[in-house]
């Protein structure tokens, strides 16, 4: 067998949301489609990848660098033992050759917008759901295909004051999230306080608020505001300051004792190892928001977990940014806290396949082979029409 093609289309994804450091305005994202020479029912079977928010369509590189890589390998080069599926650390391997360690750059995104279209292929082809084989090859042996799912939203937004922002927030919880997220560190302390108190009003037993400042704030602002939101239950406090900025996560974390997270905009193994090493993460509480959709993918996510393994963080401290099914195929098979999910945002890329709902802030992914993106009527027309 082998890879015949690699498409990619550059799509929008753009709105009018506002967070603490980006307008979405132009935001766009990667759509690629990995065809193989495989038939099963008639057709070839083809992988879907796309990359999340926040970083932009990366189809110069893929064009230039890593999609020429993989088609001029010889295919054999990239098959696993069987010889019947493609090896994915062979063709992540193949995109890499003559990429020097470091700077991380966006090639990242490139790459792991790939490594996700050749994990559903190689799923497809060995014909079950991506969580399944994940949890065989390197989890226990058994998914739990119900996974915890938060609503990501609460962004700043023209003309949207405190009532638009509880609306927003009472939808969420009405469609069975018991977690709700919203932006903070664009607006004044004063101002965001206020935000935070109109939304925790309207919030349950058992329901929780985390908030994100998305690297907005220098180290005097992120210690005011912990200890403004310290008086607050909050689920978590995101990424206060800047992301390679390790010394203030660890700086905030001697005065603020909730939950921190953090993690979603660190592109590589090395970069979480560093923040592990020096960012005074805490294993009980803390958690981590590493995106394979944005750092070189499952491959090297694989690899992410094995780090944290050695410095004695559980995968269930993981909650990857991005919303998308990739990583909820990865949090059912081997394990993670749960995932991202932007209800109302960035569509048809997130959200869950169609008829699932959401139920005391869970999901229960089906059975489908692959990633499960077949069973998102929107966005599999968007990507069958890619690959045609
Ligand atoms: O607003 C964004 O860039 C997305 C984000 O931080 C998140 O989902 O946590
Ligand atoms: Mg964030």
């Amino acid at each position: 067998m082998k890879i015949v093609d690699i498409a990619e289309s550059t799509r929008p994804i753009k709105s009018d949301i506002r967070n603490a450091y980006i307008d979405f305005s132009k935001m766009t994202l990667s759509l690629v489609a990995v065809v193989t020479d495989v038939i099963r029912d008639g057709k070839p079977v083809i992988g879907y990848g796309f990359n999340s928010n926040g970083r932009y369509g990366q189809g110069g590189l893929i064009r230039d660098r890593f999609r020429p890589r993989v088609l001029e390998a010889d295919p054999a080069s990239l098959l696993d033992d069987s010889g019947e599926n493609l090896d994915p650390h062979k063709v992540w391997g193949r995109m890499m050759i003559n990429e020097k360690p470091g700077g991380h750059g966006e090639r990242s995104v490139a790459v792991g917008t790939i490594d996700m279209a050749v994990w559903d292929a190689v799923a497809k082809i060995a014909n079950k759901p991506l969580y399944q084989l994940l949890a065989e090859r390197y989890g226990n042996g058994t998914p739990n295909p119900r996974v915890f799912v938060y609503a990501a939203g609460g962004y700043y937004y023209p003309g949207k004051g405190l009532d638009g922002l509880r609306k927003e927030m009472e939808s969420y919880l009405e469609r069975g999230y018991s977690v709700v997220k919203m932006k903070i560190g664009g607006a004044s302390l004063a101002d965001d306080c206020e935000r935070i108190e109109s939304v925790l009003q309207i919030l349950g037993p058992g329901q929780q608020l985390a908030v994100d400042a998305n690297g907005r704030f220098d180290l005097k602002t992120a210690i005011e505001y912990g200890k403004a939101l310290s008086q607050y239950p909050l689920f978590w406090y995101e990424e206060a300051g800047d992301p390679l900025d390790y010394e203030l996560q660890a700086e905030l974390g001697k005065v603020y004792a909730g939950p921190m997270a953090t993690g979603e905009n660190l592109f590589s193994m090395q970069d979480a190892r560093n923040l592990i090493r020096h960012g005074g993460m805490r294993p009980d509480r803390d958690w981590l928001q590493f995106d394979c959709a944005l750092s070189y993918g499952l491959v090297e996510y694989l690899r992410t977990l094995d780090m944290l393994k050695e410095y004695g963080w559980s995968p269930s401290r993981c909650i990857p940014h991005g919303g998308h099914q990739m990583s909820l195929a990865i949090a059912a098979g081997l394990g993670l806290g749960g995932n991202e999910s932007y209800p109302d945002l960035f569509q048809p890329y997130g959200g869950f396949p169609d008829g699932v709902t959401v139920e005391k802030g869970h999901v229960t992914l089906p059975a489908l082979p692959g990633i499960g993106f077949e069973g998102k009527s929107d966005l599999i027309s968007e990507m069958r029409a890619l690959a045609s």
